[in-house]
């Protein structure tokens, strides 16, 4: 994978690495079709009409579409009630021909999300956020494995990063990414810190940070002059500014001169993100053959 990527360029190409993985995923989901296999199905759920998920929602169609993976999309009305949303997810969890199912996040306040993480059949979970995929993570025996967590690991791997024995610290603690790409990381080996808003000295962890993980949503939160020179930055932020410009969580002006590699945004791990969820897909729909 390594020569099709600049690897001395310190700008981790996540647009790249992410157009890769979908020609490859393109040219096994057109293997399986010729050889009378099933064409994996992705329904994606959206609730409510915000215009950054329609954004999202549409990426991902143009992906799956691209990579000639059949997709449904299910657009409900903001004031959708739970039992309304589960009663789809039930229907989609009986559906043949839908292997993967993603529920966009943020949900309306009157959707209680555990219930609706928890309601999707594991098998389909592509998010890989229901706690069954989570514990198989957490126990080192990982089924499907959330997007962006696993977006960020290929990356590490496609620039020849290993994390084994590296010291690395997760900024974020959220459910959809700090404690998981801890996780992935702690299964790849690395001395794994996990730092949130109560960590008390946050730049005194980040100087011992070989590789550093940005997920905490706050617009160029993390200074260049709090990283180790030469320190590997997976930013996984993505803040829309009031001026429209798009900005990661790490202040990537200042970060690019310290780190030896750094993730760009756009173009980092977003493009990832998308790429792995037709990966679960593709891996959900071979599951539901083998098993
Ligand atoms: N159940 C669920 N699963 C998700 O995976 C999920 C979700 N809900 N809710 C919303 C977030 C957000 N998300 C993004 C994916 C790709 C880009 C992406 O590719 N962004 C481009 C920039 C696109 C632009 O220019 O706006 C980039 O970073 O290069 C962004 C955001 C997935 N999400
Ligand atoms: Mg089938």
């Amino acid at each position: 994978m390594n020569q099709a990527l600049n690897v001395s360029d310190k700008r981790i190409d996540g647009k790249a690495v992410a157009a890769q993985l979908r020609m490859d995923i393109a040219a096994q989901v057109a293997e399986r079709v010729s050889a009378g296999k099933s064409r994996p199905g992705l329904a994606v759920v959206l609730v409510g009409q915000d215009p950054a998920s329609q954004v999202y929602v549409r990426s991902k169609v143009k992906a799956c579409e691209e990579a000639g993976i059949i997709s449904r999309n299910h657009s409900l009305p903001a004031e959708t009630t739970q039992d309304e949303l589960l009663a789809l997810i039930d229907s989609l969890n009986a559906d043949p021909v839908i292997h993967g199912i993603l529920v966009q996040l943020p949900l309306p306040p009157q959707i209680d999300v555990q219930a609706v993480i928890e309601r999707i059949d594991p098998a389909k979970d592509v998010d890989g956020f229901h706690p069954y995929n989570l514990g198989r993570l957490a126990g080192k025996a990982p089924t499907l494995r959330p997007c962006t967590p696993y977006g960020c690991m290929r990356l590490l791997e496609a620039y020849g990063i290993d994390p084994v024995g590296k010291k690395a610290v997760v900024v974020g603690a959220s459910n959809i990414v700090g404690r998981p790409v801890a996780l992935e990381l702690l299964m790849a080996r690395a001395t794994v810190t996990i730092c949130h808003s109560r960590t008390a000295d946050l730049p005194a962890e980040l100087a011992q940070a070989d590789i550093v993980i940005a997920a905490v949503g706050i617009p160029e939160f993390i200074k260049g002059e709090w990283l180790k020179p030469g320190a590997i930055v997976i930013d996984v932020g993505i803040n829309r500014l009031d001026d429209g410009r798009l900005v990661g969580d790490v202040e990537f002006e200042t970060a690019f001169e310290t780190a030896s590699a750094i993730t760009p945004v756009p173009g980092g791990v977003g493009p990832m993100t998308i790429a792995c969820l037709l990966q679960n897909t593709l891996e959900a729909c071979e599951a539901s053959e083998a098993g």
